[in-house]
Protein backbone atom coordinates (compact mmCIF):
# COMPACT_ATOMS: atom_id res chain seq x y z
CA UNK A 1 0.00 0.00 0.00
CA UNK A 2 1.31 3.43 -0.31
CA UNK A 3 2.10 4.89 3.07
CA UNK A 4 1.04 8.20 1.95
CA UNK A 5 -1.91 8.19 0.28
CA UNK A 6 -5.73 6.26 1.03
CA UNK A 7 -6.49 3.72 -1.26
CA UNK A 8 -9.62 4.01 -3.07
CA UNK A 9 -11.15 0.66 -3.34
CA UNK A 10 -14.35 -0.70 -5.28
CA UNK A 11 -17.81 1.41 -5.02
CA UNK A 12 -19.23 -0.23 -2.00
CA UNK A 13 -20.30 0.96 1.43
CA UNK A 14 -17.22 0.80 3.69
CA UNK A 15 -19.06 1.24 6.50
CA UNK A 16 -22.51 0.45 7.33
CA UNK A 17 -25.14 1.48 10.10
CA UNK A 18 -28.39 -0.62 10.21
CA UNK A 19 -30.61 0.13 11.97
CA UNK A 20 -28.46 1.44 15.33
CA UNK A 21 -30.34 2.12 18.50
CA UNK A 22 -27.74 3.07 21.29
CA UNK A 23 -28.74 3.23 24.75
CA UNK A 24 -26.79 4.37 27.75
CA UNK A 25 -27.37 2.38 31.13
CA UNK A 26 -27.04 3.11 34.82
CA UNK A 27 -29.40 0.99 36.79
CA UNK A 28 -32.75 0.39 36.04
CA UNK A 29 -32.61 3.75 34.41
CA UNK A 30 -31.82 4.48 30.45
CA UNK A 31 -31.22 7.44 28.17
CA UNK A 32 -31.66 6.26 24.29
CA UNK A 33 -29.57 8.50 22.33
CA UNK A 34 -30.51 7.21 18.50
CA UNK A 35 -32.84 5.23 17.40
CA UNK A 36 -32.96 2.98 14.26
CA UNK A 37 -30.06 4.75 12.40
CA UNK A 38 -29.00 3.68 9.16
CA UNK A 39 -26.64 5.45 6.76
CA UNK A 40 -23.63 4.59 5.13
CA UNK A 41 -19.58 6.12 3.82
CA UNK A 42 -18.31 5.13 1.29
CA UNK A 43 -14.42 4.96 0.18
CA UNK A 44 -13.21 8.37 -0.09
CA UNK A 45 -16.23 9.74 1.88
CA UNK A 46 -16.69 13.03 3.41
CA UNK A 47 -19.78 12.67 5.26
CA UNK A 48 -21.41 14.66 8.17
CA UNK A 49 -23.79 13.92 10.83
CA UNK A 50 -25.20 16.95 11.49
CA UNK A 51 -27.90 17.40 14.16
CA UNK A 52 -28.75 19.19 17.19
CA UNK A 53 -26.66 19.18 20.65
CA UNK A 54 -27.99 15.96 22.76
CA UNK A 55 -29.12 14.37 18.91
CA UNK A 56 -26.62 11.58 19.72
CA UNK A 57 -23.57 12.15 17.16
CA UNK A 58 -21.35 11.75 19.98
CA UNK A 59 -22.51 8.90 20.50
CA UNK A 60 -22.88 7.23 17.11
CA UNK A 61 -19.21 7.79 16.65
CA UNK A 62 -18.26 6.00 19.87
CA UNK A 63 -20.09 3.45 19.14
CA UNK A 64 -18.31 3.44 15.47
CA UNK A 65 -14.69 3.93 17.30
CA UNK A 66 -16.25 0.30 19.17
CA UNK A 67 -16.76 1.86 22.63
CA UNK A 68 -20.34 1.20 22.65
CA UNK A 69 -22.25 -1.61 21.82
CA UNK A 70 -25.83 -1.22 19.92
CA UNK A 71 -28.04 -1.95 21.66
CA UNK A 72 -30.40 -2.85 18.71
CA UNK A 73 -28.88 -2.94 15.11
CA UNK A 74 -25.82 -3.31 13.32
CA UNK A 75 -22.37 -1.61 12.78
CA UNK A 76 -19.94 -3.15 10.09
CA UNK A 77 -16.69 -2.13 7.99
CA UNK A 78 -15.70 -3.55 5.66
CA UNK A 79 -18.29 -6.04 5.97
CA UNK A 80 -16.79 -6.62 9.25
CA UNK A 81 -19.57 -6.50 12.82
CA UNK A 82 -17.37 -4.00 14.82
CA UNK A 83 -17.20 -5.05 18.29
CA UNK A 84 -13.88 -3.14 19.92
CA UNK A 85 -11.74 -0.28 19.25
CA UNK A 86 -9.17 -0.64 16.51
CA UNK A 87 -6.21 1.34 14.57
CA UNK A 88 -8.51 1.04 11.12
CA UNK A 89 -10.70 3.87 13.36
CA UNK A 90 -9.06 6.70 14.46
CA UNK A 91 -11.07 9.16 16.62
CA UNK A 92 -10.07 13.19 16.61
CA UNK A 93 -11.80 15.15 19.56
CA UNK A 94 -12.63 18.77 20.19
CA UNK A 95 -10.07 18.36 23.11
CA UNK A 96 -6.53 18.79 21.77
CA UNK A 97 -5.69 18.07 25.35
CA UNK A 98 -5.66 14.46 24.29
CA UNK A 99 -1.99 14.96 23.10
CA UNK A 100 0.09 14.43 26.08
CA UNK A 101 2.13 17.49 27.30
CA UNK A 102 5.23 15.74 27.73
CA UNK A 103 6.03 14.58 23.87
CA UNK A 104 7.08 16.62 21.25
CA UNK A 105 4.83 17.30 17.98
CA UNK A 106 7.19 15.06 16.63
CA UNK A 107 6.53 12.64 20.20
CA UNK A 108 3.03 13.03 19.57
CA UNK A 109 2.48 11.72 15.98
CA UNK A 110 5.04 9.14 16.62
CA UNK A 111 3.73 7.42 19.70
CA UNK A 112 0.63 5.69 18.65
CA UNK A 113 2.62 4.23 15.60
CA UNK A 114 5.65 2.69 17.46
CA UNK A 115 2.78 1.20 20.20
CA UNK A 116 1.73 -0.61 17.26
CA UNK A 117 4.91 -2.10 16.82
CA UNK A 118 6.18 0.23 14.15
CA UNK A 119 9.74 0.78 14.03
CA UNK A 120 11.40 3.34 15.29
CA UNK A 121 13.10 4.70 11.40
CA UNK A 122 9.65 4.49 9.63
CA UNK A 123 7.77 6.09 12.57
CA UNK A 124 9.68 8.78 12.35
CA UNK A 125 9.32 9.60 8.25
CA UNK A 126 5.61 9.02 8.48
CA UNK A 127 5.23 11.71 11.46
CA UNK A 128 7.90 13.87 9.55
CA UNK A 129 5.80 13.15 6.90
CA UNK A 130 2.40 14.05 8.36
CA UNK A 131 3.25 16.75 10.44
CA UNK A 132 4.82 18.33 6.80
CA UNK A 133 1.49 17.95 5.27
CA UNK A 134 -0.45 20.36 8.30
CA UNK A 135 1.94 23.23 7.87
CA UNK A 136 3.67 21.87 11.09
CA UNK A 137 7.49 21.35 9.60
CA UNK A 138 8.90 24.00 11.96
CA UNK A 139 7.19 22.25 14.98
CA UNK A 140 8.71 19.06 14.91
CA UNK A 141 10.59 19.77 18.86
CA UNK A 142 8.09 21.84 20.23
CA UNK A 143 5.51 20.81 22.84
CA UNK A 144 2.16 21.04 22.83
CA UNK A 145 1.19 24.02 25.83
CA UNK A 146 3.25 26.50 23.04
CA UNK A 147 0.51 26.01 20.68
CA UNK A 148 -2.19 27.33 19.69
CA UNK A 149 -5.47 25.73 19.69
CA UNK A 150 -5.59 25.41 15.63
CA UNK A 151 -2.01 23.78 15.89
CA UNK A 152 -3.18 21.83 18.20
CA UNK A 153 -6.22 20.76 15.88
CA UNK A 154 -3.35 20.17 12.62
CA UNK A 155 -1.37 18.12 15.59
CA UNK A 156 -4.41 15.88 16.39
CA UNK A 157 -5.23 15.72 12.73
CA UNK A 158 -1.35 14.36 11.67
CA UNK A 159 -1.35 11.85 14.38
CA UNK A 160 -4.73 10.64 13.16
CA UNK A 161 -3.95 10.57 9.37
CA UNK A 162 -0.39 8.85 10.57
CA UNK A 163 -2.08 5.76 11.27
CA UNK A 164 -3.90 5.35 8.28
CA UNK A 165 -6.99 4.17 9.59
CA UNK A 166 -9.52 3.18 7.29
CA UNK A 167 -12.28 5.73 8.33
CA UNK A 168 -11.40 9.22 10.30
CA UNK A 169 -13.97 10.03 13.28
CA UNK A 170 -13.74 13.94 13.86
CA UNK A 171 -16.46 14.87 16.65
CA UNK A 172 -16.53 18.34 16.08
CA UNK A 173 -12.94 18.77 16.28
CA UNK A 174 -12.77 22.90 15.43
CA UNK A 175 -15.74 23.71 17.55
CA UNK A 176 -13.54 25.33 20.54
CA UNK A 177 -11.64 27.41 18.02
CA UNK A 178 -12.17 30.99 17.05
CA UNK A 179 -14.55 31.69 13.85
CA UNK A 180 -11.10 32.52 11.69
CA UNK A 181 -8.91 29.71 13.01
CA UNK A 182 -11.94 27.46 12.37
CA UNK A 183 -12.62 28.66 8.77
CA UNK A 184 -9.08 27.57 8.28
CA UNK A 185 -9.04 24.72 9.43
CA UNK A 186 -11.93 23.39 7.31
CA UNK A 187 -9.85 24.79 4.42
CA UNK A 188 -6.79 22.46 5.39
CA UNK A 189 -9.21 19.45 5.92
CA UNK A 190 -10.49 20.05 2.84
CA UNK A 191 -6.93 20.52 0.95
CA UNK A 192 -5.44 17.52 3.13
CA UNK A 193 -8.90 15.29 1.60
CA UNK A 194 -8.21 16.43 -2.20
CA UNK A 195 -4.58 15.45 -1.88
CA UNK A 196 -5.27 12.40 0.44
CA UNK A 197 -8.84 11.19 -0.44
CA UNK A 198 -9.22 9.34 3.23
CA UNK A 199 -12.51 8.54 4.49
CA UNK A 200 -14.27 10.47 6.89
CA UNK A 201 -16.95 10.79 9.14
CA UNK A 202 -17.28 13.81 10.87
CA UNK A 203 -19.99 15.75 13.49
CA UNK A 204 -20.95 18.61 13.49
CA UNK A 205 -23.67 20.77 14.67
CA UNK A 206 -23.24 23.84 12.50
CA UNK A 207 -25.11 23.53 10.03
CA UNK A 208 -22.34 26.05 7.78
CA UNK A 209 -19.24 23.77 8.91
CA UNK A 210 -21.61 20.95 7.12
CA UNK A 211 -22.01 22.60 4.06
CA UNK A 212 -18.37 23.22 3.60
CA UNK A 213 -16.79 20.10 5.06
CA UNK A 214 -19.13 17.08 3.83
CA UNK A 215 -20.09 15.74 0.02
CA UNK A 216 -22.94 14.07 1.57
CA UNK A 217 -24.75 15.03 4.95
CA UNK A 218 -27.01 13.15 6.89
CA UNK A 219 -29.51 14.70 9.03
CA UNK A 220 -30.33 13.72 12.85
CA UNK A 221 -33.20 14.93 14.53
CA UNK A 222 -33.63 15.93 17.94
CA UNK A 223 -33.31 13.68 20.81
CA UNK A 224 -33.06 10.48 20.37
CA UNK A 225 -31.82 10.76 16.71
CA UNK A 226 -33.31 9.73 14.13
CA UNK A 227 -32.34 9.70 10.11
CA UNK A 228 -33.95 12.81 9.00
CA UNK A 229 -32.68 12.93 5.48
CA UNK A 230 -29.66 12.64 3.37
CA UNK A 231 -28.75 15.17 1.44
CA UNK A 232 -25.66 15.78 -1.43
CA UNK A 233 -23.45 18.36 -0.32
CA UNK A 234 -20.45 18.66 -2.73
CA UNK A 235 -21.07 21.43 -4.90
CA UNK A 236 -20.58 23.79 -2.00
CA UNK A 237 -17.05 24.70 -0.45
CA UNK A 238 -15.81 27.42 1.50
CA UNK A 239 -16.09 29.61 -1.51
CA UNK A 240 -19.38 29.14 -1.89
CA UNK A 241 -20.02 30.16 1.60
CA UNK A 242 -22.39 33.10 2.22
CA UNK A 243 -23.72 32.61 -1.19
CA UNK A 244 -27.37 32.84 -2.32
CA UNK A 245 -27.45 28.93 -2.81
CA UNK A 246 -25.40 28.47 0.41
CA UNK A 247 -27.47 30.52 2.29
CA UNK A 248 -30.59 28.60 0.64
CA UNK A 249 -29.63 25.14 1.16
CA UNK A 250 -28.87 25.97 5.00
CA UNK A 251 -31.81 27.59 5.49
CA UNK A 252 -33.53 24.41 3.80
CA UNK A 253 -31.19 21.98 6.40
CA UNK A 254 -32.85 24.19 9.25
CA UNK A 255 -36.14 23.59 8.20
CA UNK A 256 -35.34 20.22 8.00
CA UNK A 257 -34.03 19.62 11.34
CA UNK A 258 -36.13 21.90 13.38
CA UNK A 259 -39.62 22.62 11.52
CA UNK A 260 -42.37 20.17 12.89
CA UNK A 261 -44.34 21.63 9.79
CA UNK A 262 -41.37 20.55 7.12
CA UNK A 263 -41.94 16.82 7.95
CA UNK A 264 -45.80 16.74 8.59
CA UNK A 265 -46.36 19.16 4.75
CA UNK A 266 -45.11 18.49 1.69
CA UNK A 267 -42.06 20.28 0.60
CA UNK A 268 -42.79 24.05 -1.15
CA UNK A 269 -44.28 23.90 -4.43
CA UNK A 270 -41.71 24.56 -6.54
CA UNK A 271 -39.07 22.44 -4.53
CA UNK A 272 -41.86 19.32 -4.66
CA UNK A 273 -42.70 20.26 -8.93
CA UNK A 274 -38.81 19.93 -9.41
CA UNK A 275 -38.30 16.92 -7.01
CA UNK A 276 -40.97 14.63 -7.45
CA UNK A 277 -41.43 15.18 -11.63
CA UNK A 278 -38.21 14.48 -12.33
CA UNK A 279 -36.79 12.35 -9.24
CA UNK A 280 -38.24 8.81 -8.27
CA UNK A 281 -40.95 9.23 -5.66
CA UNK A 282 -38.20 8.15 -2.76
CA UNK A 283 -36.20 11.46 -3.71
CA UNK A 284 -39.44 14.16 -2.81
CA UNK A 285 -37.98 15.97 0.04
CA UNK A 286 -40.40 14.97 3.26
CA UNK A 287 -38.49 13.89 5.77
CA UNK A 288 -37.65 10.64 6.37
CA UNK A 289 -36.20 10.06 3.12
CA UNK A 290 -32.99 8.73 2.50
CA UNK A 291 -31.90 9.28 -1.41
CA UNK A 292 -29.45 6.45 -2.66
CA UNK A 293 -25.84 7.56 -2.07
CA UNK A 294 -23.85 8.73 -3.84
CA UNK A 295 -26.03 10.21 -5.87
CA UNK A 296 -26.01 9.59 -9.66
CA UNK A 297 -24.80 13.19 -11.32
CA UNK A 298 -27.85 13.66 -12.98
CA UNK A 299 -29.44 13.75 -9.55
CA UNK A 300 -27.43 15.59 -7.54
CA UNK A 301 -27.66 17.92 -9.59
CA UNK A 302 -31.40 18.29 -9.82
CA UNK A 303 -30.82 17.69 -5.58
CA UNK A 304 -28.94 21.00 -5.44
CA UNK A 305 -31.51 22.90 -7.54
CA UNK A 306 -34.02 21.77 -5.21
CA UNK A 307 -31.93 22.89 -2.21
CA UNK A 308 -31.46 26.33 -3.75
CA UNK A 309 -35.03 26.61 -4.02
N1 LIG B 1 -22.19 8.77 29.57
C1 LIG B 1 -23.49 9.03 29.42
N2 LIG B 1 -24.40 8.53 30.28
C2 LIG B 1 -25.72 8.76 30.13
N3 LIG B 1 -26.25 9.51 29.13
C3 LIG B 1 -25.40 10.03 28.26
C4 LIG B 1 -23.97 9.83 28.34
N4 LIG B 1 -23.39 10.48 27.30
C5 LIG B 1 -24.38 11.06 26.61
N5 LIG B 1 -25.58 10.79 27.17
C6 LIG B 1 -26.91 11.22 26.67
O1 LIG B 1 -27.08 10.67 25.37
C7 LIG B 1 -27.70 11.62 24.53
C8 LIG B 1 -26.83 11.85 23.31
O2 LIG B 1 -25.59 12.48 23.73
P1 LIG B 1 -24.44 12.81 22.70
O3 LIG B 1 -23.32 13.40 23.47
O4 LIG B 1 -24.17 11.63 21.86
O5 LIG B 1 -25.15 13.93 21.80
P2 LIG B 1 -24.50 14.91 20.74
O6 LIG B 1 -25.44 14.97 19.60
O7 LIG B 1 -23.10 14.50 20.44
O8 LIG B 1 -24.50 16.29 21.52
P3 LIG B 1 -23.48 17.53 21.45
O9 LIG B 1 -23.59 18.09 20.06
O10 LIG B 1 -23.98 18.46 22.50
O11 LIG B 1 -22.10 16.99 21.75
C9 LIG B 1 -27.95 12.86 25.37
O12 LIG B 1 -29.27 12.82 25.84
C10 LIG B 1 -26.97 12.73 26.51
O13 LIG B 1 -27.48 13.32 27.68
Amino acid sequence: MDAQRFPIGPHEALLRAEGVTLEYRSGAASVRATENVSFEVYRGDRLVLLGPSGCGKSTLLKAIAGFITPRAGSLTLDGQPIVRPGPDRIVVFQEFDQLPPWKTVKGNVMFPLLAGGMARAEAQARALHWIGKVGLSPFVDAFPHTLSGGMKARVAIARALAMQPAILLMDEPFAALDALTRRSMQEELQTLWEENRFTMLFVTHSIEEALVVGNRIVLLSPHPGRVRAELNSHQFDLGSAGGEAFQAAAQRIHRLLFDDDTVAAPAPAALSTKLCTSLPTALSIPLSTRLPTPLPTELSTQLSTGLHA
